[in-house]
């Protein structure tokens, strides 16, 4: 276990925790909302999630660090936070309680190299010191092994948010220098011809195939702000950011839930089919009218309902497929239908992560042939790109999303990656330009 603290470095406090040693958690409330410089010190593993119904977190420092390789991943991780979390005492509201935020890696094979270097197969971090935002307020909370250390902490941070201006996020992009491909059109359309062979021999119904593209920049990136950005121009999405004491930062602002899970219920979505938005709301129409309207898109959607349902009804007392909806987003449209089950018995979140990961909206049908195409195609590596990132607490509550619409920034190169779903009769050029599209959210806030 890595037991460095960012915040030690800062401060000349150092703290380690040990997985096996009790934590204590204090929480006060915050009468600011400008909490930027919890973010500020790019060595502090720091972490950031907002969701679309208003909760926002930001948090630094490394109270307890949980990581994992290995196809036991999911269930080496859940023990190693039930052991950290069983003695936690917590002095404070339900909402500022502390949660283990980060992730996993799109293959449970995946080694650590550029540019997803200091990134684990699973990893995840419970911040030292943190601020919670929801209607019910702001609240600052720290962690740490003893309650002395913990109280100073809290009062520290709390001196230093409340007496610090607040500050606008900088409107200023860092600029787009070069950017260079790991695909080429003509490479893609082998890709795509490759999946599409398969796809006739009968081994394959889909897969979802996918690009990167490095962006270097003119300026040094402030992800923060980059990411503040975003979520402004896609308020609909996830705000999601996570870095470790060494590598990149990820960071992104996915439109896709993997899954939430509060007591018995859970939430979550088939997100799959995508067209341009419009330049009136005429012509949105029109887009959405045709991937409603074909069999294509539909089959395509359709394949990661069934998947849903399957992997969730053996842990569900009942499973409730809605509607269809139209995910709309500032640069796509999306077909979408929302999933919601009453569990039976006691489940995990992480239970639930890796029933889901990957669904077909990321990962393909059946899910060995297209993992195999994904390996035999794709000339990078996925990292944590398309896989579960978000957190949970010491309840075994919490929330995922897709780790789409999303880069790693390391030094001074945005490395992005954007995919789409391969069915018969899918076209490489149409293909090619819908994952143009999604390489836009994070492309359009660096130039
Ligand atoms: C793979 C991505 O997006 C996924 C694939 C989609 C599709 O095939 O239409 C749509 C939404 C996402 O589930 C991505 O954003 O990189």
């Amino acid at each position: 276990m890595d037991r460095s603290s960012g915040e030690g470095r800062l401060t000349g406090e150092t703290e380690s925790v040990d997985n096996a040693v009790d934590l204590v958690s204090r929480s006060r409330e915050l009468e600011t909302a400008a909490f930027d410089a919890v973010l500020e010190d790019e060595t502090a593993s720091r972490i950031q999630w907002a969701t679309p119904d208003g909760l926002e977190i930001v948090g630094r420092g490394v109270a307890a660090r949980f990581t994992a390789t290995g196809t036991d991943r999911f269930d080496r991780i859940r023990t190693q936070a039930s052991r950290a979390f069983n003695g936690l005492a917590h002095d404070g509201p339900e909402h500022a309680r502390p949660r283990a935020f980060g992730g996993f890696s799109f293959h449970d094979g995946h080694e650590a190299g550029p540019p997803w270097t200091g990134f684990d197969a699973a990893s995840f971090v419970v911040p030292q010191l943190f601020v919670t935002r929801t209607d019910d307020g702001t609240w600052l909370t720290a962690v740490g092994e003893h309650s002395d250390t913990v109280a100073d902490r809290l009062e520290r941070w709390h001196d230093r948010l409340t007496n610090q201006p607040a500050t606008r996020p900088a409107d200023a992009t860092p600029g787009v220098a070069a950017t260079r491909r790991t695909t080429s059109q003509t490479a893609w359309t082998e890709q795509v011809d490759t999946a599409l062979e398969r796809i006739a021999d009968g081994q394959l119904t889909k897969v979802v195939l996918a690009q990167s593209l490095s962006v270097d920049l003119e300026e040094p990136i402030d992800v923060p702000a980059t990411l503040e950005r975003l979520r402004r121009r896609y308020p609909n999405c996830y705000g999601f950011l996570v870095d470790h004491d060494i590598g990149g930062t990820f960071f992104g602002a996915p439109p896709e839930r993997l899954v939430s899970k509060r007591g018995a219920c859970v939430e979550t979505e088939a997100l799959a089919g995508s067209v341009p938005r419009g330049e009136t709301p005429a012509e949105d129409e029109a887009h959405v009218d045709r991937m409603r309207d074909d069999p294509k898109f539909q089959r395509e959607h359709g394949l990661v309902v069934d998947a849903i349902r399957e992997q969730l009804a053996p842990l569900a007392r009942d499973l409730t497929v809605s509607e269809q909806t139209i995910r709309r987003l500032a640069t796509i449209q999306h077909l979408r239908t929302p999933i919601e089950a009453t569990l039976e018995g006691e489940h995990h979140v992480l239970e639930l992560v890796e029933a889901l990961h990957p669904t077909p909206a990321v990962g393909g049908v059946p899910p060995d042939a297209a993992w195999e195409t994904i390996r035999d195609t794709e000339p990078f590596d996925r990292g944590w790109y398309a896989a579960p990132v978000g957190w949970f607490d010491a309840a075994g509550d919490g929330e995922f999303a897709v780790g789409l619409r999303s880069g790693v920034a390391a030094d001074e190169t945005v490395t992005l990656f954007a995919g789409n779903g391969i069915v018969a009769d899918s076209d490489p050029d149409e293909e090619w330009d819908e994952v143009q599209l999604k390489f836009r959210p994070i492309l359009d806030e660096l130039r």
